[in-house]
């Protein structure tokens, strides 16, 4: 669909509609008096939220990011899919599967009764899709732009072979700076170590809240389903609320990754944190034929306790 018939099918006057973004992509845009958001179709990805009242955006994106077809965009909510990281099968294959990289159809807009919008986007298996993965599938991601901003993945094997998955909602969140932010909920959570110097196979037991004072690559397992986000330079609290997850990674490459980069400035180090509710590592999700799947998650910002 093209955006004149993407208006015409889903426009809500004054507050959602859709418009020609960087890159040629198409953005949907959204303010609904809870907040503003800016989503794109390009994988179902969410750009910016920002609830009515707050004066920072809740997520990130790198003035360094690209933006056009096949292209990953460094930033917002990115959808992993269907293998997290590493591809099992090929491992010098590109990480976090191809999802986040193709165009998304859009299949409902809605306002909820609390004034809420909800969006729903799809994508099914092609002959693309199959010359890389070799399965039957339908997805769908629900966002819900409200008072707080929910992200919900769902896939469904449309095939009459089981397959195994890894995915996640890789969340950027803006930060005011890394010397001064917690990470509470992962106290006594085993970790599997990715930094680039760390030794392979290297794995550690966090204790107390994570302060992000260096390059921090960690897969954490058996993560409880709130986590929480203390900054106290931008004096707030990002509330992390995941479904069907008990897997968790937090991502910041520090100055030398930043600068690795190419779609981040070497600056940005500073200014964002990843805390991606995820299966992946030992959680693996079998689907069966005809079966589906979850993972979800909600994001809320509060005021920084004193
Ligand atoms: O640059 P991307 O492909 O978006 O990946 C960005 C990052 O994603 C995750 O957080 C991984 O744990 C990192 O190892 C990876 O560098």
């Amino acid at each position: 669909m093209d955006l004149d018939a993407l208006n015409a099918a889903f426009a809500r006057p004054d507050v959602l509609r859709f418009v020609e973004g960087r890159g040629g992509l198409i953005w949907i845009e959204i303010d609904n008096g809870l907040a503003r958001a800016t989503l794109t179709t390009h994988g179902a990805q969410v750009l910016s939220y920002r609830p009515a009242g707050a004066r920072d955006d809740l997520l990130f994106v790198s003035e360094c990011a690209t933006y056009g077809p096949e292209q990953e965009i460094k930033g917002g909510v990115p959808i992993c899919w269907p293998w997290f990281g590493r591809d099992p099968a090929i491992p010098e294959r590109q990480i976090h599967g191809f999802a986040r990289l193709r165009e998304w159809s859009v299949l409902a807009c809605e306002t909820r009764p609390d004034g809420a919008t909800w969006v729903r986007f799809g994508l099914a298996d092609d002959a693309a899709t199959h010359a890389l993965w070799p399965h039957y599938f339908n997805l769908w991601v629900e966002v819900t732009v409200g008072a707080t901003l929910t992200v919900t993945l769902t896939t469904r094997n449309a095939g009459d072979e089981p397959f195994a998955i890894t995915q996640g909602l890789h969340a950027y969140f803006k930060i005011g700076d890394p010397a001064q932010l917690q990470v509470h909920g992962l106290d006594g959570c085993r970790y599997l170590d990715k930094a680039t110097d760390a030794p392979a196979d290297a794995v550690g037991v966090q204790s107390g809240a994570l302060v992000v004072a260096a390059e921090v690559n960690r897969i954490y397992e058996g993560v409880p389903p709130r986590l929480v986000i203390d900054d106290a330079a931008l004096n707030r609290r990002i509330q992390l609320d995941s479904q069907h997850s008990r897997t968790c990674v937090v991502w910041n490459p520090w100055r030398a990754g930043a600068q690795a980069l190419p779609d981040l400035d070497v600056e940005d180090y500073r200014r964002f944190v990843c805390v991606e509710t995820v299966n992946a590592a030992s959680e693996v999700i079998w689907i069966a034929p005809q079966q589906a799947a979850q993972i979800g998650a909600e994001y809320r910002i509060v005021a920084l306790e004193s």
